[in-house]
């Protein structure tokens, strides 16, 4: 797919999105306005469409491994992998990943966590795409790329489906190619 072609698959991707994720306001606690995804990937027609944007501007790339974000980092990255012919690489909340695992602590919006991925599922020199579904305080992702990189592979880029601009999540990010379908 060319350039201008990604562009506007995204920008459609992009308001399928915004009509589709619903506001759930003090969910899961008083004062944060939740984004519920899952009517968004309950139409084939929609979920199809957000996946191959998300993919789009990867197809040429060579990469190599998709990461997903547990949980909902799965739903659109195992289709990512799909869509480029990729495998699919699982980061994990703390427990999950035997046997041996790389972690990292970090902070979220609403309370905090442990990622981990497991230490023989990268190679130096691999080319990752990392997908997610939200971007909101940037530390999830953030963690994700210091555990990608701490393996010596290489992220190609750092793709979600929104990124909830106000919560700077961009700026935990410096230096790094970091795309959202929509930003609010
Ligand atoms: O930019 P941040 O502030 O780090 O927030 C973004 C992360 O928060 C959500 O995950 P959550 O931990 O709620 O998990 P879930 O996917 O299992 O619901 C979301 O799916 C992202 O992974
Ligand atoms: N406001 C929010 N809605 C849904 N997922 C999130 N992850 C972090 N912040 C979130």
């Amino acid at each position: 797919m060319s350039a201008p072609d990604a562009v506007s698959l995204r920008a459609t991707a992009g308001r399928r999105v915004s009509e589709l994720v619903r506001d759930v306001p003090d969910f899961p606690k008083a004062g944060v306005t939740y984004k519920d995804i899952t009517p968004l990937i309950a139409h084939g027609d929609s979920l199809r469409l957000v996946v191959d944007a998300l993919a789009a501007p990867y197809q040429d790339r060579g990469v190599d491994h998709v990461i997903g974000l547990e949980a909902r980092g799965f739903i659109f990255g195992t289709g990512v992998a799909l869509a480029l012919g990729a495998g699919f690489v699982p980061i994990r909340k703390k427990g999950k990943l035997p046997p041996r695992t790389v972690s990292l602590d970090y902070e979220l919006e609403y309370g905090s966590a442990t990622i981990e991925l497991r230490e023989d599922s990268l190679r130096p020199g691999d080319r990752v795409l990392v997908i997610d579904d939200i971007l909101a305080t940037g530390g999830t992702a953030r963690a994700a790329a210091e555990l990608v990189e701490s393996q010596g592979a290489q992220i190609v880029g750092l793709d979600v489906v929104l990124e909830l601009r106000d919560l700077g999540g961009r700026g935990e990010l410096p230096g790094r190619s970091v795309g959202a379908l929509v930003s609010v």
